[in-house]
C-alpha cells in the first residue's frame, strides 16, 4: 500500500521529522525511508499541527444555502486547515431531530473534505420552551454529543436545568448561547460610550457574564457539563476562572475575532463587523488573550457565520450579525498569540484540535501526530504572510473583516483521514476528494 510521507516538518516538540501515512492512519514518525510509491510532501520550515477541529461552525444547510452549504462550508475549512467541524443547528429546517443531524452527518461524509459532527438543538425550534429529541440525536449515526440552541440564549432556567440534567445521563455537554434577551432587546453592538455616540442599542456585558453565572452554578447543582460559547468580555472570563476553581465542569471558547477587533471598527458602521456577541474593548481583547494562555479559556472557535453580500452590504440596523472565520482563524491566533509569545505551536494544537475534539465527544485526536492516530495533519508556513482579501476565500460567502489586513501564516497541506483535501497551498478538487474519501 503506497503511502504518503511529510519530509522535515517542524513537529510539535520543537524538533524536526518525517511523517508517514498509510492507509489513513500514522506510520511512522521521525527519520522515514520512503517505500517504492510513497508520495512526498516536501514539509522543509513548515509547522505539522493535528487536524484542526472547530466546535463552532454554520454551515447553513439545510435551508440555508445561499450563504453555504457542506460542501463549501467544509472546503473553506480545510482551506483553513480543518479537518473536522461542530455544525451548530440554526439551520432550516431546525437541527432538532435525527432525521436532520443524521442529513448533515451524512453530507460531510459523502463530500470528505472534513469529518462533519452536527450539534443536536436544545429545544425545539430553538425556541426554548420544549427540549428536543435529545435522546435520538444522541442515539443517530451523527453521534451527537454537544447541544446548542446558538443564535439564540437557553434563557429559562428550568429548561436549561433539564437540558443539563439529560446530557449528564448521555456523556454530552451543553453549549450555551450567552444573552439574556430582555437586556439585549435590539441591540446592535457593545454597549459603552461608542455605542451612545453612534446611536446604536447597547449589548452590555452584564447580558452575557449573568447568564454565564447562572449557569455554571447550575452545571455544579446539576453534576453535568457546560460549554459556554463565544466569551467576548474580561467580566465572562473572572466568572469562568472562579466556576473552574469551585470544580465545576466547565469549558469555554473564544473566537478568533474577539481575540483581535474591538468596538471601535463599528465607527464606520460597516456592517462586516456586526457581530453576536458583539466586539468589545480593547481591555476585552486583552482579558481573552490572557485567558487562552492561562487555560481559563479552553479553545478556540470560529463561529463561522457566512451571509451573503446582500445581508452586509446594507445599514448596520438592517444587517445579519456573523462573519466567516473558518480559513482565517490559524492566521488569527498565530498573529494575536503566538507571534506575541503567549502560546507555543503545541499550545495552537491544544487549542484548536485536541480539546475541541475532547469536548465535543469526537475520537482519534487525543494522541495528536502519534504512530497509530489517524492520519488527520495540517502544514502550515509560519514565514508567510498575505494581505487578506475576499479573492482568496473558497466558502460560498464572502464577509470577512479582515479585508486589506496583512495576516501571517499559509495552511500549505491539510490532510483528512490520510485523504489530502489542501496540496501546495490549494484545494484538491472536489471529485478527487470525495473518491479517495469514500464516504467513509
Ligand atoms: N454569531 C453570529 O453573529 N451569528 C450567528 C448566530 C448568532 O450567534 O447570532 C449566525 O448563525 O449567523
Amino acid at each position: 500500500m503506497s503511502g504518503l510521507i511529510v519530509r522535515g516538518a517542524r513537529l510539535l516538540g520543537g524538533e524536526t521529522g518525517d511523517i508517514r501515512i498509510v492507509d489513513g492512519r500514522i506510520d511512522a514518525v521521525g527519520s522515514v525511508d520512503p517505500a517504492a510509491g510513497d508520495h512526498m510532501i516536501d514539509a522543509d520550515g513548515l509547522v505539522a499541527l493535528p487536524g484542526l477541529v472547530d466546535l463552532h461552525t454554520h454551515l447553513r444547510e439545510p435551508g440555508g444555502e445561499a450563504s453555504e452549504t457542506v460542501l463549501t462550508g467544509t472546503r473553506a475549512a480545510a482551506a483553513g486547515g480543518f479537518t473536522a467541524v461542530f455544525a451548530m443547528a440554526n439551520t432550516s429546517p431546525v437541527a432538532d431531530t435525527a432525521g436532520v443531524v443524521e442529513q448533515v452527518e451524512a453530507l460531510g461524509r459523502q463530500h470528505g473534505y472534513a469529518t462533519v459532527r452536527p450539534i443536536g438543538a436544545v429545544t425545539v425550534g430553538l425556541e426554548g420552551r420544549q427540549l428536543a429529541e435529545l435522546g435520538a440525536m444522541a442515539a443517530s449515526r451523527a453521534q451527537v454529543r454537544v447541544f446548542s440552541d446558538d443564535g439564540h440564549c437557553v434563557a429559562d432556567p428550568l429548561i436549561m436545568r433539564r437540558a443539563l440534567e439529560y446530557v449528564a445521563t448521555i456523556g454530552g455537554v451543553i453549549a450555551q448561547h450567552a444573552q439574556e434577551p430582555r437586556l439585549t432587546e435590539g441591540a446592535q453592538m457593545n454597549e459603552g460610550p461608542l455605542s451612545g455616540e453612534l446611536g446604536l442599542a447597547g449589548w452590555p456585558a452584564v447580558a452575557e457574564e449573568s447568564i454565564i453565572a447562572r449557569d455554571v452554578l447550575l452545571a455544579e447543582h446539576t453534576r453535568s457539563r457546560l460549554h459556554v460559547c463565544h466569551v467576548s468580555t474580561a467580566g465572562s472570563v473572572d466568572v469562568v476562572r472562579w466556576a473552574k476553581k469551585r470544580g465545576i465542569a466547565v469549558t469555554a471558547e473564544v473566537t478568533p475575532h474577539h481575540l483581535l477587533l474591538t468596538d471601535e471598527t463599528a465607527r464606520d458602521y460597516d456592517a462586516r463587523f456586526k457581530v453576536n456577541p458583539p466586539l468589545r474593548r480593547a481591555e476585552d481583547v486583552e482579558a481573552l488573550r490572557a485567558a487562552v494562555a492561562d487555560g481559563t479559556i479552553d479553545i478556540v472557535a470560529t463561529d463561522h457565520a457566512p451571509h451573503p453580500d446582500e445581508r452586509k452590504e446594507c445599514a448596520w440596523a438592517e444587517a445579519a450579525f456573523g462573519m466567516v472565520g473558518l480559513e482565517s482563524a490559524l492566521s488569527i491566533v498565530q498573529h494575536t498569540l503566538v507571534d506575541t509569545g503567549m502560546l507555543d505551536w503545541a499550545g495552537v494544537a491544544r487549542v484548536l484540535s485536541t480539546t475541541p475534539a475532547a469536548i465535543g465527544g469526537l475520537a482519534g485526536y487525543d494522541a495528536p501526530l502519534a504512530v497509530g492516530a489517524p492520519a488527520h495533519l495540517t502544514l502550515v508556513d509560519p514565514e508567510a504572510s498575505r494581505r487578506w482579501s475576499t479573492d482568496e476565500l473558497r466558502g460560498r460567502s464572502r464577509n470577512t473583516p479582515y479585508t486589506g489586513i496583512t495576516l501571517p501564516g499559509r495552511v500549505i497541506a491539510t490532510v483528512h483521514g490520510g485523504v489530502p483535501t489542501v496540496l501546495d497551498g490549494a484545494l484538491v478538487d472536489a471529485d478527487t476528494v470525495a473518491t479517495t474519501a469514500g464516504g467513509r
